[in-house]
């Protein structure tokens, strides 16, 4: 699935917001005291210009100052309010906003645990990394500048309109054409710019993806001197971006003058009405300037949102990227809360188990039964795509088996939490990723509760201290600081040690298929220190891995071809014997 086909599809009208505005969660009442103090700015902007018009007509046609009086308390009264009420809109309204995002992020962050890896896969990182920080960030526009000034661009305009109707129906009738004009703007031009939106977001996650790809994919790029390809691709998407925004800025520039065209109109239409009733008589003059004033300030809070409603497509974008992730199904759920009672011996059993990873997919897996006993080494080997890290991560329930079962002590892996199964279970992958915290922390990522002796007992096991320890910082260095310094093999020993120090009964080796010649004696004593004692299943590559293995499992095109030990495979010659002659290194 690409960013765009990530984008759920437009719904029509306010519809299109209430997911955003669930979103708020406990943060409602700070965000409506917010829109209250938003809507009573603007009523009291709107009041005191009023009485201040009214003020100074009375007191340029001669009025005695007894006669101002009443009006300059009233002006005096609602000073307070003009200083306070704003403040207070925007204060509460970016505490709710920030609080929100803050609320957000955390659940999109939850999401992608939940959902990794199925749908994560199928989502690029970069564009993931899109819609966590820059799609939550979009939501503050509608959050702290936008609510609060939709409802006060309702309100005030009804306020304005009531007096102009006291002083004279004709002056609200000239005053509304404008604002139902302006009202209507953002609603005609909503198809166009929810496009444009969704666009938008979408060419700037796949920009971001080809970024990041770029920027990992750096060293491959320069080695096989494919750097200007990549840097056509990333310009070409950078075209696409700029292409995509071009046009949101074409339409909302369309919207900016028609704005300033209806509001001059208004003002227009107002001041002629009102010229006409004065002088008719219809109007006391000293309420014109007093209508004038009105007319003026009633298009302030008409104006600041369609100013923000412009960008409202982005907002809405964001939002359904946002829902998408956070609606998406988790691809494995808990059915139990509690594991199966009493001790669990670490004996695994796939029994029939057949997988795909979607209904259009061929079976990934075809029935493959074969057991682990406590404490055997089962190696899994098999041609590329045979489905050797399938049954590693249906093990780890990262999938749900299509049918079949994968039991664990004779329990059904489904029958345990899946905290508790991964408990259970530990796995040293192929490409190791080593976080930016120092390497003792790295090691300790599964029992985050080991001391500094633990994490060293298990290095020196792992046959990882005395390189550790040679660095300048030894068990206090940060990967980041060693960028590529690192070989595939001590990475992988930096791996061996944290499962050694984790101690899970059971488990999963994903050998690495690069550098079979590079490999080392003491990747070798690694792996033989981090399978004793325990059930373990490696995805093997090395013929010395698999030779000292306690009995191979061969799979082929998801079916389980062979079981056997080296020496019994060898005298079968069938698809062991064919694979060890074709692909295994020794
Ligand atoms: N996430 C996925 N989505 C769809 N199909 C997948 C996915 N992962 C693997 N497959 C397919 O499932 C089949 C088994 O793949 P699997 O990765 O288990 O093979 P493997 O034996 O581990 O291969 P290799 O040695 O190359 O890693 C292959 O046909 C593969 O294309």
């Amino acid at each position: 699935m690409t960013a765009a086909t990530a984008v759920a599809p437009g719904r029509p009208g306010g519809s299109r917001f209430r997911p955003i505005l669930a979103l708020l969660g406990p943060h409602r009442p700070l965000l409506l005291t917010a829109i209250v103090s938003g809507v009573a700015h603007h009523l009291v902007v709107l009041a005191s210009a009023g009485v201040g018009a009214w003020v100074v007509s009375r007191a340029i046609t001669g009025a005695a100052p007894d006669d101002l009086r009443g009006g300059l308390i009233v002006l005096g009264l609602l000073l307070p309010f003009l200083a306070l009420t704003p403040w207070l809109e925007s204060h509460l309204a970016h505490m709710a906003a920030f609080r929100v995002l803050a609320d957000v992020r955390g659940r999109v962050y939850a999401a992608f645990e939940r959902l990794a890896p199925g749908y994560l896969l199928q989502r690029r990182s970069g564009d993931l990394g899109a819609a966590a920080i820059s799609d939550v960030e979009q939501l503050e526009l509608w959050f702290a500048h936008t609510l609060s000034p939709l409802i006060s661009a309702v309100t005030v305009p009804v306020a304005a309109l009531s007096a102009l109707a006291v002083f004279h129906p004709a002056l609200a009738a000239a005053l509304a054409p404008a604002l139902i004009l302006l009202a209507l703007l953002p609603a005609w031009l909503r198809k166009r710019a929810a496009a444009q939106g969704a666009k938008l977001r979408a060419e700037l996650g796949e920009f971001n993806a080809e970024a990041v790809d770029t920027l990992q994919g750096l060293r491959e790029l320069l080695t096989s001197g494919a750097g200007a390809r990549q840097l056509d691709r990333l310009g070409e998407q950078n075209r696409r971006l700029l292409e995509a925004k071009l046009a949101h800025g074409r339409r909302s520039g369309l919207e900016h003058a028609a704005t300033n065209a209806a509001t001059t109109l208004g003002m227009l239409a107002v001041l002629v009405t009102a010229a006409l009733l004065t002088s008719a008589g219809s109007l006391q003059p000293a309420l014109f300037p007093v209508a004038v004033v009105l007319a003026a300030t009633t298009f302030a809070p008409v104006i600041a949102v369609t100013d923000v409603a412009r960008d409202l497509n982005l907002v809405i974008a964001a939002g359904d990227r946002i829902m998408t992730i956070l609606n998406t199904p988790a691809p494995v759920t808990d059915r139990v809360t509690t594991p199966p009672s009493g001790p669990v011996e670490p004996h695994v059993r796939f029994e029939a188990v057949r997988f795909r990873y979607a209904p259009d997919l061929p079976e990934a897996l075809a029935g493959g039964t074969f057991d682990i006993a406590p404490g055997e080494t089962v190696a899994l080997v098999g041609h590329s795509g045979a489905g050797k890290s399938t049954c590693a991560s249906l093990l780890m329930r990262m999938w749900d088996v299509t049918a079949g079962t994968i039991t664990i002590g004779g329990h059904d892996i489904r029958d345990f939490p899946q905290d508790d199964l991964r408990r259970l279970i530990t796995l040293v992958p192929q490409d190791v990723y080593l976080f930016n915290i120092p390497l003792r922390d790295n090691i300790r990522l599964g029992r985050p509760e080991a001391t500094d002796e633990e994490v060293e007992t298990a290095a020196r096991a792992a046959h990882a201290h005395t390189f550790i320890a040679g660095l300048p910082d030894g068990y206090g260095t940060l990967p980041g600081e060693l960028g590529a310094r690192l070989s595939g093999g001590q990475r992988q020993r930096i791996a061996i040690a944290r499962a050694l120090l984790k101690d899970a009964p059971i488990l999963i080796m994903d050998e690495a298929v690069s550098n079979l010649d590079a490999e080392s004696e003491q990747e070798v004593a690694a792996m033989t220190a981090a399978r004793r004692d325990r059930t373990t299943l490696v995805i093997a590559h090395r013929l010395s891995t698999i030779r000292t293995a306690d009995r191979i499992v061969v799979l082929d095109d998801g079916r389980v071809a062979e079981i056997g030990t080296h020496a019994e495979l060898l005298v079968t010659r069938g698809a062991y014997t064919r694979l060890l002659a074709t692909q295994l290194a020794g």
